[in-house]
């Protein structure tokens, strides 16, 4: 059966107890803890960075004390001057946008080189040309179903094409290559919506709002997840 990975976005969480939260949200079910950087230069928001990266890791962990990935998707321009410290802060993954980077194989490069995963983010309004010559460097796409900065906006219905785009992008270069890269999505994913997310070929969700707005974070986990069993 298919691997589906639910990643509450900690940018609406409540920044008094993020340790707290990153526990109770893992508690209830999510498979990554999505971890929003932004920079108040590329997108007009600010948020956290590596040091609070690092002082969470502790709490990104199951109750057996199995580590859950930190995917961190960093909103920032330059990229390569952040990459080594989320990587000594112990992300799993870091992304970032190819407008964001002057040189983006280099910044893929420089993201395994440090041990992480690597992965590519998609604005709305931005093709996914630049995929095509980097795809063996990429162990993630995410697709942004909102204009980034900002948490509780409307997923965008027109990327749902885009998200099939992908997918086919994805598909034809694993037959030939082997290799699997993930299929993120970020942006208004709901309980309402997220089975006609996975039907366009994503696999793995952020939810920020959906799942910190509500007082019971294991219900709407749970539903989503029935969501996408059916
Ligand atoms: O990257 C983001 C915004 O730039 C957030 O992760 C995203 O918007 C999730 O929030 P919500 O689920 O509330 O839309």
């Amino acid at each position: 059966m298919q691997k589906f990975r639910i990643a509450p976005s900690l940018l609406s969480a409540d920044f008094a107890i993020l340790g707290q939260e990153v526990t109770d949200v893992i508690q209830a079910g999510a498979d990554w803890i999505h971890f929003d950087v932004m920079d108040n230069h590329y997108v007009p928001n600010l948020t956290f960075g590596p040091m609070v990266c690092e002082a969470l890791r502790p709490y990104a962990q199951t109750s057996q004390g199995n580590p859950v990935p930190i995917d961190v998707h960093l909103m920032v321009s330059p990229v390569d001057s952040l990459i080594q410290a989320f990587a000594r802060a112990r992300a799993d993954i870091i992304s970032f946008h190819p407008e964001a980077s002057l040189h983006v194989d280099r910044s893929l490069q420089l993201i395994r080189e440090s041990g992480c995963k690597a992965g590519l983010v998609f604005n709305p309004a931005v093709p996914l040309d630049v995929l095509q010559w980097v795809m063996d460097k990429v162990d993630l796409v995410l697709i942004m179903s909102v204009n980034p900065g900002f948490g509780g906006q409307a997923f965008i219905d027109a990327m749902l094409r885009k998200i099939e785009q992908a997918r086919k992008l994805i598909d034809q270069y694993a037959q030939a290559s082997g290799r699997h890269i993930d299929l993120e999505v970020d942006g208004g994913i709901k309980v309402e919506n997220i089975r006609q997310v996975a039907d366009a070929g994503a696999d793995a969700f952020v939810a920020g709002s959906a799942i910190f707005g509500q007082p019971d974070y294991a219900q709407v986990i749970a539903a989503m997840r029935a969501q996408l069993m059916i």
